[in-house]
């Protein structure tokens, strides 16, 4: 899978032939072994170019290959042929160059490269380090601290910064290949000793212990947990202070313990879960691949809250005009104001002026007759969102797509109240909507796939991962938290902290415990939510005991806490204390703990010791039992889908692989035996008794995670 061409008389050309992204698969590196040892064997070749078929130099290793036994030649003595060689080797660096394909064109001595194209190391990303000499061969060249940022962030580099960080020696716009074809013909008899990166020494500023220290601190900083970032800098320390080949040897030997670890399974899981949620499928038969998505040129946004606001940004960074709309003068001109200074501050990140000229603001619902799509952002509340979805079926034109942001309610009864249900869609998205990477394209029961499609297709525009779930309470991702919330309640009913749960959970990745989410997000909208569904106020049926609602265990310790006025974040007091109103240096709240005690004292909880084993289990093996209900009714079409949504859209730490990986790294029957313990212990607490799908499995043998919709009751039934 290299193609061999011996061009100008005295170039090889070897192509390498592998799409979609020319990745190293045995099949390549045996193509490269034999092609380049057909060149430095062959006297009328004097140099050689190395280019990827179709305009991409080459996306790494094939990472389908990792779960498999190891084949073909390897990739380390395959790039040091060709580096010790005594011809010339020039990588023609077209589209990307990553992973193993930029160590490929490090074993180059000469790299050129079109202007769009993108060089990295991703690695870090898949819970790996670039193990065919990126480790040493990159410091060698550009030096530790650039080295360091690029290995342990995995992020890629355009051509230009490339340039100027010294990774590649030329930049082009013309034809990458001809260029280097050009360049290979020069570059003959000139010395090659000081191209070949393995024998130059690794230029190192004097305080380079300090440096590699702090990289240290920062990425376990930052990892919460992962443990391939904090190899990366051992490799990287290793160029710096050991000869090439103990680098190496120390390279391989990271990399041996990364490969078997159970974060790369999960990490490298990841990257073919964001991928396979792209590929939707309804029940009627309609799919990604024969449901087209149709244009949006001009989108309208109703209501300037929070969400609206960030949701506007979201369009215009994406080059879609938006009609923005706010009930009064008053509301619109503070919309405005904001998104303005949003934007501003977006656009001076990217080094771009702000297309404010996109939006038009307004107060008039007539100015939305000819958007293509609209997506309501009002308050969460019924009647307001149905009054909104009537007046915008009679203004807007007959084939417009009417979208709900909203994040649990019924996607059906609004669209009941359209001319044309079929438009219909929830586009659910999550805050910052300018920022957070999740998007839950909601199907109700009539919406066509053609509006599947379309707010699939323009939730990809705005960068998000757009995941396909069916329309219940909660969707996926609010429905799976209501027990994890729960399940944190309870436990400091029980003698548990809101600094122990929380630590406990950051301790598993989180990038902020439960108590901490809710005090960000502010704990008013939940206790709204509970006075609505009679949960608490004065709906609350008389007759129910002090800790139980509706027949089942209910914890009001989140109302007491709203009732002493203690909002969250915004106002300074929440589960924690504040630094100051909207401030974020939480300190445990002596007043609170106070509370607990008293609450515990008028119910006669006497206190238990929770320990950190508990707190994991009870709330993330109630959240991921629910998981497994909504797989089962078919809400989400498959586990990657959960995954994804728990991943990009709820802080699930990644190198995790999302709740239903994780489910299945801990192992189903042990998952099954702490829920059913959980549940004989708190035998009025419903969503601890194990779900139906759960027991199947495990007694179908806990079968792999890729084969769990073979055992659905009624697979995507609700999209
Ligand atoms: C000794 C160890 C040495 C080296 C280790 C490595 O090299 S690890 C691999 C490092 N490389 C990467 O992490 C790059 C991964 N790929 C990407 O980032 C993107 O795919 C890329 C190349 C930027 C292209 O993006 P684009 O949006 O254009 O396409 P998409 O991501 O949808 O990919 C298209 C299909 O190609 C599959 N694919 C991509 N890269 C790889 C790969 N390295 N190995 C195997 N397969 C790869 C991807 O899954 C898509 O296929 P699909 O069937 O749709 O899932």
């Amino acid at each position: 899978m290299a193609r061999y061409a011996q061009v100008h008389g005295s170039v090889a050309l070897i192509t390498l032939t592998n799409p979609p992204v020319n990745a190293l698969s045995a099949a390549v590196r045996h193509g490269i072994t034999e092609t380049v040892t057909r060149a430095l064997r062959d006297p009328e070749v004097k140099s050689v170019v190395i280019c990827g078929e179709n305009g991409v130099f080459c996306g790494g290793a094939d990472i389908r290959e990792f779960a498999k036994p190891m084949g073909g030649p390897p990739l380390v003595p395959m790039i040091a042929a060709i580096e010790e060689g005594d011809k010339p080797v020039v990588a023609a660096i077209e589209g990307v160059a990553l992973g193993g394909g930029l160590e490929l064109a490090l074993g180059c001595h000469y790299r050129i490269a079109h202007t769009k194209a993108l060089v990295g190391l991703p690695e870090v990303t898949l819970g790996l380090l670039p193990a065919a000499g990126g480790t040493q061969r990159l410091p060698r060249l550009i030096g530790i601290a650039p080295a360091l940022d690029l290995i342990t962030t995995g992020r890629h580099v355009a051509a230009q910064q490339a340039l100027k960080l010294g990774i590649v020696d030329q930049v082009t716009d013309q034809s990458t290949v001809d260029v280097a074809i050009q360049f290979a013909k020069q570059v003959v008899g000139q010395p090659l000793l000081p191209r070949k990166l393995s024998t130059q020494p690794t230029p190192c500023p004097p305080d380079v212990d300090i440096l590699l220290e702090e990289a240290m601190t920062q990425v376990k900083r930052r990892a919460r947990g992962a443990i391939a970032p904090v190899a990366c800098v051992m490799a990287v320390r290793a160029a710096a202070t050991l000869p090439y080949r103990a680098g190496m040897q120390k390279e391989q030997e990271l990399m041996a313990t990364l490969f078997r670890s159970s974060q790369a399974h999960a990490l490298q899981y990841c990257f073919f879960a964001q991928r396979a949620v792209g590929r939707w499928k309804l029940s009627s038969g309609a799919h990604s691949g024969n449901s087209k998505p149709r244009p949006v040129s001009k989108a309208a946004v109703i209501g300037l809250g929070t969400m609206g606001r960030g949701i506007t940004v979201a369009l215009v960074k994406a080059g879609i005009a938006v009609v923005a709309v706010e009930t009064s003068d008053k509301q619109l001109q503070m919309g405005k104001q904001i998104v303005s200074e949003m934007l501003k501050r977006e656009a001076q990140k990217r080094n771009e002026t702000p297309r404010l000229d996109l939006i038009r603001f307004t107060t008039s619902m007539l100015e939305l007759k000819d958007s293509d799509l609209v997506i309501e952002a009002v308050f969460e509340d019924m009647p307001l969102k149905k009054q909104v979805f009537k007046e915008l079926s009679s203004v807007c034109k007959a084939d417009a797509f009417l979208c709900t942001n909203t994040s649990g309610l019924d996607v059906d009864e609004l669209a009941a109240v359209t001319k044309t249900p079929e438009l219909v869609v929830g586009m659910h998205f999550f805050a910052p909507a300018h920022v957070m990477k999740l998007l839950e394209v909601v199907c109700g029961s009539r919406s066509s796939p053609e509006a599947v499609a379309t707010a699939m297709y323009l939730g990809k525009r705005l960068g998000k991962v757009s995941v396909a779930v069916g329309n219940c309470p909660g969707f996926v991702g609010n429905r799976m938290l209501r027990p994890y919330l729960e399940e944190a309640n309870f436990l400091l009913e029980e003698g548990a902290t809101p600094e122990l749960v929380d630590g406990a959970l950051e301790e598993f990745g989180f990038a902020m415990g439960v108590f901490r989410m809710s005090d960000l997000s502010g704990l008013d909208v939940g206790w709204r939510i509970r006075k609505e569904s009679g949960l608490t106020g004065p709906d609350v049926d008389p007759s129910d005991p002090p800790r139980r609602r509706q027949g089942q265990r209910y914890s009001p310790l989140p109302d007491l806490v709203c009732e002493q006025g203690r909002l969250g974040q915004k106002n300074g007091r929440g589960w924690y204390l504040y630094d100051k109103p909207g401030g974020r240096v939480a300190t445990p709240d002596p007043k609170i703990h106070q509370l607990l005690e008293e609450y515990r004292l008028k119910h006669g909880i006497r206190p238990r010791r929770v320990d950190r084993q508990e707190v994991v289990e009870r709330c993330l093996f109630a959240l991921i039992n629910e998981g497994f209900r909504i797989l089962d009714d078919g809400i989400a079409a498959g586990p990657e889908d959960i995954d994804m949504i728990y991943v990009f859209g709820y802080g699930w730490p990644r190198h995790r692989g999302g709740p239903m990986f994780y489910a299945g790294m801990v192992g189903l029957p042990k998952v099954l035996e702490r829920l059913e313990h959980y549940w004989q212990a708190h035998p009025d607490v419903p969503h601890l008794e194990p779900s139906a799908l759960l027991r199947r499995l495990v007694d179908s043998g806990s079968p792999p995670i890729d084969t769990w919709r073979d055992f659905l009751q009624r697979p995507h039934s609700q999209l």
